[in-house]
């Protein structure tokens, strides 16, 4: 099936829920932006201090209550925490970076 032989009110439909999607994925990539940037600022003061690029403790209790939060918004636990070590990863890869530099 091509795209003009979808039924209309099913293409309106499909077209509505796109157009929130890519709302969202804004969003998301607005929000990720900003907390990229609090991670760089986390990096050059851990830098500066000697402090090291990764806190487990810190991570332990995020995914506790990230998985808690997901859990309250029907969202699988088990993604929003696979999400934020990806995230965390990457900010882990920013401060070693950063303290190299
Ligand atoms: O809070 C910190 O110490 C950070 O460096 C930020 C952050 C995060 O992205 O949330 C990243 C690495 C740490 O292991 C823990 C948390």
């Amino acid at each position: 099936m091509n795209n003009s032989e979808i039924d209309p009110a099913v293409q309106t439909e499909l077209t509505r829920l796109r157009e929130s999607i890519d709302n969202i994925d804004a969003a998301v990539v607005h929000m990720l932006a900003e907390r990229f940037k609090c991670t760089q600022q986390v990096g050059r003061l851990k830098a500066e201090h000697d402090l090291p690029p990764a806190d487990p403790a810190r991570e332990a209790r995020q995914i506790a209550r990230l998985r808690t939060l997901a859990e309250s918004a029907r969202l699988d636990p088990g993604f929003a925490e696979k999400l934020l070590n990806f995230i965390i990863a990457e900010v882990i890869r920013h401060h070693e970076t950063i303290a190299r530099s």
